[in-house]
């Protein structure tokens, strides 16, 4: 049996499930009341847990494979496999000030106090930069601590910024950039395919997100034109079509990026009738 802890709420929750069901592994009976929920696979069960503390349950063994930030799994310092960047819940760890402080580089806090939900992570940036400052640790509205003599600078969270424009504070320095990872327990990793097939599920979704399937109706005369068009992925595939000898049905997987500007030349190439299909998973 494997466990695989996910985040019973916050902003980690959603994302996380939905990936879990694009890789054929839907939370079922899930509520954020339960702690446990099944899927559709009778060898894994779903643990909900709090993000910050499933770093901390990969390596204790409480669950074998998990699905946390990065930031969490560095602060706590836990000895997991990190296996993959699941590319949601992106997120700095900045160092900031008041906006009025004349300070603007984090060696200029030599002495200082600085504010942090994040006290290991915080400790640690400065401790390579030489610089000795005293972490005050805190569990929550961070961005007040400077304004109310508490601290004289702080380190946290910051995505789109407006938090820190909202509370007065600006940005001297980047210490961390997070996202979501999906992490396993070392030994379950070792002795347990499972977690490989896991691995290899999720990864095949986050693969498809950046692909479009292109299927087309050619003249024969144009193929080798449209050939060029298409870029690689094995070549296209280029299949007869039954009572018209003149045209064929030319299938490929592009970048999602380029789709735009692939069908405009592939318009111009002579291809008819095209169809851009998302793929839903992409196993190499
Ligand atoms: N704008 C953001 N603010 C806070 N955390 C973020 C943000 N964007 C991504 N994250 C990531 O989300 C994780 C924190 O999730 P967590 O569930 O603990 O907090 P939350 O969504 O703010 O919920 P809570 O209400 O418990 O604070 C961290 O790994 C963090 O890097
Ligand atoms: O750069 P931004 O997009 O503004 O996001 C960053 C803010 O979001 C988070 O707070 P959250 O909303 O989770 O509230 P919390 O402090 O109660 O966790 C985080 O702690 C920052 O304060
Ligand atoms: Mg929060």
């Amino acid at each position: 049996m494997i466990r695989i802890a996910i985040p019973n709420k916050g902003r980690l929750h959603d994302p996380t499930v939905t990936l879990l069901k694009e890789a054929g592994l839907p939370v079922l009976e899930g509520g954020t009341r339960k702690l446990f929920a099944k899927t559709t696979d009778p060898e894994i069960t779903y643990l909900f847990a709090r993000a910050a503390d499933i770093p901390e349950y990969i390596q204790d063994g409480a669950a074998d494979v998990g699905i946390t930030g990065l930031d969490l799994i560095d602060e706590t310092g836990s000895d997991v496999e990190i296996l993959l960047d699941l590319k949601f819940g992106g997120a700095k760890l900045v160092l900031a000030v008041p906006e009025d402080s004349s300070i603007s580089s984090a060696k200029q806090l030599e002495g200082m106090r600085v504010a942090t939900e994040f006290p290991n992570i915080t400790a640690k940036y400065f401790k390579n930069l030489g610089v000795n400052i005293e972490v005050i640790k805190v569990s929550g509205a961070c961005e007040m601590t400077p304004h109310v003599g508490i601290a004289d600078a702080i380190v946290d969270i910051s995505s789109s910024g407006t938090t820190l424009v909202t509370n007065h504070l600006k940005m001297i320095e980047e210490v961390f950039t997070s996202s979501v990872y999906l992490i396993a327990n070392k030994k379950t990793l070792e002795n347990n395919g499972k977690i490989e097939q896991i691995q290899t599920a999720v990864e095949s979704v986050l693969r498809a997100k950046g692909k479009r399937y292109l299927m087309m109706n050619v003249p024969a005369d144009s193929l080798e034109v449209v050939k060029k068009v298409l870029p690689g992925m094995g070549g296209p595939t280029v299949m007869k079509v039954e009572s018209d000898d003149s045209t064929l049905a030319v299938h490929a997987v592009v970048d999602a990026g380029s789709i735009f500007a692939t069908v405009g030349e592939l318009k111009k190439a002579g291809a008819k009738d095209i169809l851009v299909v998302p793929i839903e998973r992409m196993m190499p």
